[in-house]
């Protein structure tokens, strides 16, 4: 609490951890500014990607008309704006003609600050030839805020600095917010959660300032501590990684109480296997997720799966009937089942949709001609079997595989697959968790590849936790708050007893083919 004597600071550092709706607060924040602000000053709102610049502007968009005056973008787009491209030739910095590149300049065998003067060296020869790499970007912009009076002119234009995603800026765009605030004419809010700082790879920041700032008076902390994305049991059990925030549980319509799982395989296939098989099982999973992640450091992790079950992903239960109509049209089209999205050069989601409407076509009348079939099949794919083929071997090929498609499908037991066939929606999605971060599933599987990887994710202890240098602790606490309502974890090593005990003591339950023997579970 603040003393009555102490000014609260104008500035506003809001922290808000995951699934606390961010983005609705940030637009509600900057709906209201935009209301205030003179038309000759601007209000900016930097964010960290493309897509987060989209997204703000649409929503932004649904509820009002964004000013002229009103810039959503990036850190470096927002730079050339606004500081290179009106001061830098008017200070001879830049060339009439500049070039921007996102090039990355890579220096071998020199370190720490040698290494920094050595890159600045050459940023510094490149943009005075007019090309800007885009580490060049905010060095020039510093640079060229050093003159006092361009200094003075790009604070004024300012009234508000909003920043989204304020963990993942470095010190160099940090200091650009500096300059800002102690021009004192622009009102500045960053909004960011310091447990979803997972970009330090790109510069080590040992003690950022989404941590440090917590402990001045500079900016006024506010934190968001609604949870409005995942079930109780989730919010909870993230609770245990935060180092700022305990969340709370907000979103009613999740009433499932599904556990945290630990799957004990080390084997990819089976963890995946078994992940599948839990989503299916109401006594784990109370309602089937449709949107699934699987998540782990790096992308590989996955590959041994994805090469073995390409084209089949999916759980084997939930296709089992697009599968089969897979089989025929390959069969039709003379062309692997594995091959035939691409084939038709289509959307997996399409495709699975376009195969759904041939089956009900072939369920809607079971006395259906074959040369019906085959007309449905040419209109509803871009290729065409041909009814008349010249080659009648070939011709009766055709028919032959109908025939049977049709017999299959007329086969299927259609009340108990109905659930699984309508299930056209279904989505897995393999993705780093750095790639994961603002996404959110119904269920996702995280896989550690080492237990000392699990160990930095289950790490508790707050300390521990920011002194992280590797960014572990952290990426397990992004990998776990993306789910809704089912979280499963895996480790690709086995684990040791004390670190069965750290799970369980976390209320973690444990899942292997042997339980489900034990319990003789019969799933969906
Ligand atoms: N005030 C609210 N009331 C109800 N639902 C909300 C509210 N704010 C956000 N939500 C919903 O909660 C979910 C999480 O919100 P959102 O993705 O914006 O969180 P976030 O803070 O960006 O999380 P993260 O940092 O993990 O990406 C979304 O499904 C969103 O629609």
């Amino acid at each position: 609490m603040m003393g009555r004597s102490k000014k609260i600071s104008k500035h506003k550092l809001i922290i808000a951890a995951a699934g606390s709706g961010k983005t609705r607060e940030l637009i509600k924040r900057i709906k209201d500014k935009i209301k205030l602000l003179p038309p000759s000053k601007h209000l900016i709102v930097i964010t960290y990607t493309n897509a987060a610049t989209n997204e703000i502007k649409e929503r932004l968009e649904e509820e009002i008309s964004i000013p002229e005056n009103v810039f959503i973008g990036t850190i470096h787009s927002f730079l050339i704006k606004y500081v290179i491209k009106p001061y830098g030739k008017i200070l001879r910095l830049v060339p009439d003609e500049i070039t921007i590149t996102d090039y990355d300049i890579k220096i071998d065998s020199q370190t720490g600050n040698q290494y920094y003067q050595r890159k600045n060296q050459i940023i510094n020869a490149l943009s005075r030839k007019g090309i800007i790499t885009y580490d060049g970007v905010v060095t020039l912009a510093k640079k060229i805020l050093k003159n006092d009076v361009v200094r003075a002119r790009f604070c004024k234009r300012i009234a508000y600095l909003f920043v989204d995603e304020f963990q993942d800026s470095d010190l160099g765009q940090f200091q650009i917010f500096e300059i800002l605030r102690k021009g004192n004419c622009t009102e500045i809010v960053l909004v960011g959660d310091p447990e979803q700082n997972i970009m330090n790879f790109r510069k080590k920041i040992t003690n950022h300032p989404i941590v440090s700032l917590q402990g001045k008076k500079t900016y006024h902390v506010e934190c968001i501590q609604n949870n409005y994305r995942s079930s109780e049991t989730i919010v909870e059990f993230i609770n245990h990684f935060h180092s700022d925030i305990k969340q709370l549980y907000k979103n009613k319509e999740i009433t499932s109480k599904n556990p945290i799982v630990f799957i004990e395989s080390t084997e990819l296939n089976q963890i995946v296997r078994n992940f599948n098989d839990l989503c299916t099982n109401k006594e784990y999973c109370e309602n089937k997720p449709k949107k699934r992640f699987f998540l782990a450091y790096e992308n590989k992790e996955f590959d041994e799966y994805r090469i073995n079950n390409s084209g089949n992903r999916e759980s084997k239960q939930a296709f089992k009937v697009i599968d089969l109509i897979m089989q025929y049209l390959g069969a039709l089209y003379n062309v692997k089942k594995s091959k035939l999205i691409n084939h038709f050069n289509m959307e997996t989601i399409e495709f699975r949709k376009r195969c759904l409407n041939l089956f009900f076509k072939i369920r809607s009348d079971p006395n259906m001609k074959i040369e019906h079939i085959i007309t449905y099949l040419n209109s509803l794919f871009p290729h065409k079997i041909s009814p008349l083929e010249e080659n009648t071997n070939i011709q009766f090929k055709i028919d032959k595989i109908v025939e049977d498609f049709i017999k299959d499908i007329q086969s299927i037991d259609f009340k108990k697959n109905i659930d699984n066939i309508i299930d056209d929606d279904y989505e897995d999605h393999f993705l780093t968790i750095h790639k994961s971060k603002g996404l959110q599933a119904d269920a996702v599987l995280a896989v550690a590849s080492t237990e000392k990887e699990l160990l930095k994710w289950l790490e508790i202890d707050k300390n521990k936790r920011l002194s992280d240098k590797t960014d572990d602790c952290r990426l397990g606490y992004v990998a776990f708050s993306r789910a809704k309502e089912f979280l499963c974890i895996a480790c690709r090593k086995s684990i040791s007893d004390s670190t069965r005990q750290h799970l369980n003591n976390l209320g973690v339950v444990f899942y292997s083919d042997k339980t489900a023997a034990k319990k003789d579970l019969t799933y969906v």
